[in-house]
């Protein structure tokens, strides 16, 4: 397990801390969610876990091992896919493989290099591009390509800042299966997205951070079934009046539809719908559409930051 404890980071020269206090865990075979707006410190922290920034404040153990040691005595534990393509283009995918295999580390128990690049390829199904130079690949496969190689070191914790960026929804769906399989086999996974329904499909846990602080933290499941949230389609209350009126029955998100408000209230527990529907008819709205239920991630998050994924 990776147990972070008390972390707190700030570069230098900047006003702010830019992570505050933040405790948690990434469990073996299990897929942590890091959700957060621009600027949360969602990369601060993988960073932090991949080493290429150093610990100030707090303690970070790997399956009991301090961080700084663990990256001095068998670095290939925990290995970050980063957002940018980290391959040689002018190189075709075998050599790429051959290159990254001779040089990731290589600890107790990992497979040899010849072994590891038959994974990779298999795992990733690149196999039939193997002769091809990486920079002629797609979108989609580099991606593949990246993480295949990310998998050579046999990580047991796997960082992924953002693995789906500009791929075609194929690559997406196989990217998702390939994760959700890694962690099935023991990989304790941490999932940075903007598409929170990538997040909400996969993770096991939730991490929501803003401004370098926790905001949520737990089992997804506990976090969204937790709460309840009411749709309402209504006429004859204007944006702002039905903000106003039912401010007090939880958070309210208001979406763009026309010739009627549509909206989102993510309950307080103590609200029942009946209140809320009663609360629009007095004002004098009249309800066109109702629904209940759970929330998505979505409106959990926007609730928590007020801000979309993407400002
Ligand atoms: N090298 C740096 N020097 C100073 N401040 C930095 C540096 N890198 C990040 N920050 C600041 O630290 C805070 C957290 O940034 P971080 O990149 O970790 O956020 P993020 O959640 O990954 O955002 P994004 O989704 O935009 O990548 C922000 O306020 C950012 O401006």
């Amino acid at each position: 397990m990776i147990n972070i404890q008390g972390v707190n980071y700030r570069y230098r020269n900047a006003a702010d801390n830019a992570l505050e206090s933040i405790s948690l865990e990434v469990q073996p075979g299990k897929i942590l969610g890091l959700l957060g707006p621009n600027g949360a410190g969602k990369t601060t922290l993988i960073s932090l876990l991949s080493g290429n920034l150093k610990l100030q404040s707090g303690s970070i153990l790997v399956d009991g091992t301090d961080l700084q040691n663990l990256h001095k005595n068998n670095p290939a534990a925990v290995c970050l896919a980063p957002q940018d393509f980290a391959f040689y283009p002018s190189l075709t995918v075998g050599e790429n493989l051959t290159f990254f295999a001779r040089i990731s580390p290589k600890g107790e128990g990992r497979r040899t290099a010849e072994a590891q690049i038959e994974f990779a390829l298999d795992f990733c199904q690149l196999s039939h591009v193997l002769k091809q130079p990486a920079c002629s690949l797609s979108g989609g496969l580099q991606r593949r390509l990246n993480l295949a190689i990310t998998l050579l070191a046999s990580p047991n914790y796997l960082l992924l800042d953002e693995p789906t960026v500009g791929v075609d929804p194929q690559t997406r769906a196989f990217i998702l299966e390939s994760v959700k399989a890694l962690s099935q086999s023991g990989l304790g996974v941490v999932y940075t997205s903007h598409y929170m329904e990538e997040v909400e499909a996969i993770a096991d846990q939730l991490a929501i951070i803003d401004g370098g602080k926790l905001l949520r933290y737990g089992d997804k499941s506990a976090l969204l079934e937790s709460r309840s949230s009411l749709c309402l389609k209504l006429v004859n209350l204007s944006e702002e009046e039905s903000r106003a009126k039912l401010a007090e029955f939880g958070n309210v998100e208001v979406a763009p539809a026309d010739d009627c408000v549509s909206l989102e209230i993510d309950l307080l527990t103590t609200v029942t719908v009946g209140q809320v529907l009663a609360a629009v008819e007095g004002a004098g709205g009249r309800i066109c559409e109702v629904s209940y239920g759970r929330p998505k991630l979505e409106s959990l998050f926007l609730g928590l930051t007020h801000r979309s994924l993407r400002d």
